[in-house]
């Protein structure tokens, strides 16, 4: 997705959350500085074209779904879906992080030459800071929400999850597995649940402009409010 139609989407989630572009920018642009001596992984290297990919998220039903994530060409894991799919053996090809859970894991994942996908925002720049310089940065792809930059990208969407769909959909997957999405989990706090909120509305608009149906929306879409209403 490019920026121009990622950005009316965009400015309705700061509204909603009440985020401030500027907080956004910086922490680009602090992502940016913090790699700029580096060469950064290449998410074409993926190889996702016409795949089969397994967008893996940390709802409660991903143990008990890995398998369809086992049988993909590649496995996106969102956050800590990383570290539950290494627990039951299945591998991870790329993880999509804001770096607010498990920075660990993504460093281990850098050194040991999987890509990872940090993303900087107005609320994560002690992050940024603290972890990317032990990151290998080979191995790792600079985002953001806001604008992108020569070299911090911006493919689309907004919880680690669906932002791992939206790269899957912008690097040419054919058809996107959606493993360990639990929409109305009654585990997650009001702060998750609108943010799970807003992850359901991208895919339901993501799925829409692919001409595609994802299985994770189906008995769901009647409750959904089109993002296309809130531009
Ligand atoms: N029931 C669920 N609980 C948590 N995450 C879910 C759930 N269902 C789907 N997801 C997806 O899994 C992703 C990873 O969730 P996790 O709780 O590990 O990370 P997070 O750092 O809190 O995510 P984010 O920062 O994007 O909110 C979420 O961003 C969301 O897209
Ligand atoms: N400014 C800001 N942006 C975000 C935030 C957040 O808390 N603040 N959380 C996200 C996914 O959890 C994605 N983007």
């Amino acid at each position: 997705m490019e920026f121009d139609t990622w950005e009316p989407v965009y400015t309705a989630i700061l509204d909603d959350f009440g985020y401030g572009r500027g907080g956004d920018e910086r922490a680009r642009d602090r992502l940016g500085a913090t790699l700029a001596e580096s060469e950064t992984y290449r998410p074409s290297r993926l190889g996702l074209e016409s795949a089969t990919v397994a967008i893996v998220g940390a709802g409660p039903s991903l143990e008990s779904e890995a398998d369809r994530a086992a049988e993909a060409d590649a496995v996106l894991a969102a956050s800590t879906a990383a570290d539950r799919l290494r627990d039951v053996g299945v591998a991870v090809d790329c993880m999509v992080t804001d770096l607010d859970k498990n920075p660990e894991t993504a460093r281990e994942l850098t050194e040991s030459g999987t890509p990872v996908l940090v993303h900087a925002h107005g609320d994560n720049v002690p992050a940024v800071e603290t972890y990317v310089p032990t990151y290998d940065a080979a191995f790792v792809v600079p985002t953001t929400q806001a604008a992108p930059t020569d070299t911090v990208h911006n493919f689309g969407g907004f919880t680690d999850g669906d932002r791992a769909a939206f790269f899957a959909d912008h690097f040419g997957a054919e058809a996107l597995r959606f493993v360990g999405w639990n929409f109305d989990d009654p585990d997650v706090g009001p702060e998750k649940r609108r943010k799970l909120a807003w992850a359901e509305r991208l895919l339901h608009w993501l799925e829409s402009r692919r001409g595609d149906r994802f299985d994770v929306l189906d008995g769901r879409r009647d409750g959904i409010d089109p993002v296309e209403r809130s531009l």
